[in-house]
Formats: structure tokens, C-alpha cells, sequence
């Protein structure tokens, strides 16, 4: 629902009978008188844009919110209906005007980050509370984009190198300190689309497959004394509120879960979490899945995600991860309703 803005006129009392004709002032629109400032709803309305209500993430999520006394509603981001209309834009869900919602908590897989980017982005349009919004969700996603936006403010990220310059790929190995490289395509997850390379013939097999396929890829440095390990930081507003760590399996380089990786809880220092922190505010995250490799001088960022999955952290923790996210939101939706209502002078 778009936040109104509220007058510090006094409302318009029940007119007297000997009161002169005053000039009525034109409204913006047929909507009702202004209202008083707007109090926060007790029970918040708190959606979540999710392909299936059967995910684990989004299960926890639906149970986080009852269990604090408010209504979460499951929106299959894919059935929402943006309408784009002067002034007022509106959000339809099979055919229903949505309305009165507090609070949205994307969740936005990447097989459909560009209509799910557009329904953030609509919401936001409505006024309405959206974490994380559509700017950090996009620029996160870009694996590039996200190390370009973290290297220039002087955070730590493995040598990486984009090009498309068939010729030079010694080169380009040179630059990010020599064999074995990792390749990455700009836009993968799960560990999917990340490759190593052991030897310049491999390598450059690998980017003409996807430079011919029309695919853009980053070659990185291998950092070998991470040894398979990695650490995910799930980042909640400006708090650490899990870790793990992440082993491969046998023969495995990559750490994910989703390729067999086990995760262990882990102590974060504070130069972790320091770290953590600091690359989700710089992204504009709220929430945020952080992960770092272990360098031998600390913290090296590899990528922040921003719908993140906690099945695997909550595992390994046994922490109430849902119930944090929640939170947040809760506060972060209540903080910006008394912001809207806050009277213009
Ligand atoms: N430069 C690197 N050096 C060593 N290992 C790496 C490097 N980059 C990635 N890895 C390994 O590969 C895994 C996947 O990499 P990355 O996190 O960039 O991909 P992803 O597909 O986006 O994963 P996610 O499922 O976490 O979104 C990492 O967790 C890590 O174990
Ligand atoms: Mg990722
Ligand atoms: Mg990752």
C-alpha cells in the first residue's frame, strides 16, 4: 500500500450551518480526507515472493512470522501482475488487488531474476517496505559487478580478470598469479558454472566454449590454502546472525552444500565479521549470504548472495536463522512506516 504522507493541516471538521462557504481545496485524487498519522498495524502483513511455499527457506520463514503474531502471505513472484498506472501503481495477484502489505521479503531464484526484479521494483514503486530491494538484488547478482563495487572501496577479493581477448589468455593467467585458474560465469549459484582450470590448453578450451556460446566469464585466482573450505556469513542489517563453515567433498574444490560441501558452525573473528558486514552495506543489502575464503591474511570476499538459502546453516548451527530474518524485517518495515507517516510541515 503506498505510504501517505500526511498533512499537518488539521482535518476538515463537520461543516456548521453559519459557517461562510469556504473554497473546497482540490485533492490530488477522489481519495478519502487526510488521515491521522498513520499507527503501525499490531498484525503486520509480511509477504514473501517465493516460486513454492514447500521450500525449506520460505517454510521457516511462513513459521518465524505466525510465531511473532503476524500473517505472512506466499506469493509466487511469477502470478504477480504489475499494473502501471499514473500515481498509483498496483500490484494484482491472480486477479486480486494487493493491498495493506507492511513488508516484502523477496525471494528470487535466478532462473527468474528479471521478472522477480521487476515485481521488487513495483512494490517499491507502492511504497512499499522491501528487503532486500531491487538495485542491491541486481548488482549482487552480477558476480562482477558485486567484486568491481567491493575492490574499489578497498575490500579484499581474489585477483580477478574479465576479457574477451582470445589472444592473450596467457596473459590474462599471468595477471591473476598463474595456474590453476578458476572460471566463473558471471551469473551462476550452487557452485554451478564454476570451473578450474589446471593447464593453459584446458583454460582456453573453456572460455572459446563460452565466449562461442556468447557467455561472458571471469578468470580468478585460486586461493589453494582455502583448501576446499570457505565460510558463508548470513549478514542480518548490520549483524552476523550465522556462520559456517564449508568443506568440499573428496575431489572437489567447490564448498557448496549443493555439490556435497558439509557445513560445520564456526566462530567467526572479528575481522570476519567486520568484513562480512561492511560488503553487504556497500551492495545495500539487508540480508545477505557472504562468502569468504580463508586467505592467509584473512578475509577474501568471493561473492554476496541475496535471496539465501539457510537450510544448510541452520543445520549446521542449530540456530533460529527465520526468526532473526524476521525480525529485522519487522523492525526495518516498522521503522519506515513511521517514517511515511511522519506529518510534512
Ligand atoms: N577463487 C577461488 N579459489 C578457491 N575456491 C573458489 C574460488 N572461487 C570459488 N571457489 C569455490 O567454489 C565455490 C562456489 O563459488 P561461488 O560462491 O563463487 O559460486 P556460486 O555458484 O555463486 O555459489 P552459491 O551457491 O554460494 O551462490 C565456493 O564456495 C568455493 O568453495
Ligand atoms: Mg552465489
Ligand atoms: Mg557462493
Amino acid at each position: 500500500m503506498p505510504a501517505k504522507k500526511v498533512s499537518s493541516k488539521k482535518a476538515p471538521t463537520r461543516a456548521r450551518p453559519e459557517a461562510p462557504a469556504r473554497p473546497v481545496e482540490p485533492r490530488p485524487s477522489d481519495t478519502p480526507p487526510p488521515e491521522a498519522p498513520r499507527r503501525p498495524r499490531l498484525k503486520k502483513t509480511v509477504v514473501i515472493l517465493s516460486r513454492k511455499r514447500s521450500l525449506y527457506s520460505t517454510r521457516r520463514m511462513v513459521e518465524a512470522i505466525k510465531q511473532r503474531g503476524h500473517r505472512p502471505l506466499v506469493l509466487d513472484t511469477l502470478r504477480c501482475t504489475m499494473v502501471l498506472a499514473p500515481g498509483q501503481p498496483r500490484m494484482l495477484y491472480r486477479g486480486v488487488d494487493i493491498k495493506g502489505v507492511d513488508v516484502v521479503i523477496p525471494r528470487i531464484g535466478a532462473s527468474i531474476t528479471g521478472y522477480g526484479l521487476a515485481v521488487v521494483n513495483h512494490f517499491e514503486m507502492m511504497g512499499v517496505p522491501v528487503l532486500n530491494g531491487a538495485g542491491p538484488i541486481s548488482q549482487s547478482r552480477d558476480k562482477l559487478r558485486a567484486l568491481q563495487l567491493l575492490c574499489r572501496s578497498g575490500l579484499d577479493v581474489p585477483r580477478t580478470v574479465m576479457a574477451h581477448d582470445r589472444s592473450n589468455v596467457r596473459k590474462l593467467v599471468e595477471e591473476v598469479g598463474g595456474l590453476p585458474v578458476i572460471i566463473k560465469l558471471l551469473r551462476g549459484t550452487q557452485g554451478v558454472g564454476v570451473m578450474i582450470a589446471h593447464s593453459l590448453q584446458e583454460l582456453q578450451t573453456i572460455v572459446n566454449t563460452f565466449w562461442d556460446l556468447g557467455q561472458e566469464v571471469v578468470l580468478q585466482e585460486f586461493v589453494a590454502e582455502s583448501k576446499g573450505r570457505d565460510v558463508r556469513a548470513l549478514v542480518v542489517g548490520d549483524k552476523v546472525v550465522g556462520a559456517m563453515r564449508r568443506r568440499a567433498k573428496k575431489g572437489e574444490f567447490r564448498s557448496n552444500i549443493h555439490r556435497g560441501g558439509e557445513g560445520h558452525p564456526v566462530e567467526l573473528s572479528p575481522a570476519y565479521i567486520d568484513v562480512a558486514v561492511r560488503a553487504a552495506r556497500l551492495l545495500g543489502l539487508e540480508i545477505a549470504g557472504v562468502d569468504m575464503l580463508e586467505g592467509r591474511a584473512g578475509p577474501r570476499l568471493m561473492e554476496l548472495n541475496s535471496s539465501p538459502g539457510f537450510e544448510g546453516l541452520e543445520k549446521a548451527t542449530g540456530q533460529d536463522i527465520a526468526g532473526a530474518m524476521m525480525d529485522h524485517a519487522l523492525a526495518f518495515a516498522s521503522a519506515r512506516t513511521a517514517a511515511y507517516s511522519r506529518p510534512t510541515l
